[in-house]
């Protein structure tokens, strides 16, 4: 499963409805194989559910969900929710190998070690959730799911809960370990959109339409300082205030 080529992944007319009220109808878009794809949109626009649909964990009324490999796309994936649903009995590097257990295949225990010291956890490698703060427990989920090593990865703002500098470290890390795969990355912050997006879109308008962005030059992560990243993302969120308002 692993070595799968990582799909485009294509969304052809989907219609999302909670309790009859319509999020979005006929959405339309690509999120691109083996690249950093990031969307971007308003607070309760769909992202989330979007992500869920492509994960399988809403079912699909209307419209489909298509990739252009021949693996079943839910066994190609690996989701990374906004909760960061750690097992409260678990050490951190069990936590980390779970899904392995879940498998019941051996973990391989180097190979979470590394991630978990990379992702700065080393030190607590060997402690229980509630021991610690939010944002080492967003780590430790994001070290959960590098450590699945699938070809397609789904992450609901996986980096919203932590300072800037650790922040900026978690996405080079991320850039560097994800490499080549499909990755949707939502984000509410132009700046990580413009410092590790390839394909950038927004989710948004009445009625809900997706945005594509024009590609950034230069390969990813981008460095804070590159005026591109600096420009895009004053242009990006002045995008962002256009289509909230629209
Ligand atoms: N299980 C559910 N039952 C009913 N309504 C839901 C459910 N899940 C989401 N919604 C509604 O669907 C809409 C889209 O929610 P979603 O979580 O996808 O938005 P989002 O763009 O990811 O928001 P945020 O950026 O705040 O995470 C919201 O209005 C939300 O209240």
């Amino acid at each position: 499963m692993t070595d799968a080529c990582p799909p485009t992944i294509s969304i052809q007319n989907l219609h999302l409805s909670f309790q009859n009220r319509d999020i979005f109808s006929n959405l339309c878009t690509q999120f691109l194989g083996g690249k950093f794809n990031i969307l971007l949109g308003s607070s309760g626009v769909g992202k989330s559910s979007l992500l869920k649909m492509i994960a399988g964990l809403i079912p699909i009324s209307q419209g489909k969900i298509t990739w252009d490999n021949t693996l079943p796309l839910p066994r190609q994936i690996s989701y990374m929710g906004q909760q960061d649903l750690l097992m409260p009995w678990a050490t951190i590097l069990h936590n980390v190998t779970l899904g392995s257990k879940l498998r019941a295949v051996k973990p391989d225990k180097n190979r979470a070690k590394q991630i978990i010291q990379q992702v700065g956890l080393v030190d607590v490698v060997h402690q229980y959730p509630s021991q610690l703060s939010g944002g080492m427990r967003q780590r430790v989920a994001l070290a959960r799911t590098l450590y699945e090593n699938r070809p397609v990865v789904l992450m609901d703002e996986p980096f919203s809960a932590l300072d800037s500098v650790t922040r900026t470290k978690m996405q080079d890390y991320t850039v560097k370990l994800l490499q080549g795969k499909t990755v949707i990355l939502i984000t509410h912050d132009p700046f990580e959109a413009c410092r590790i997006g390839e394909h950038i879109q927004i989710l948004a308008g009445k009625p809900v339409q997706i945005y594509t962005i024009p590609p950034i030059d230069g390969t990813i992560p981008r460095h804070p300082n590159d005026p591109i990243v600096q420009q895009t993302q004053a242009d990006l969120l002045t995008l962002l205030i256009q289509k909230s308002s629209s």
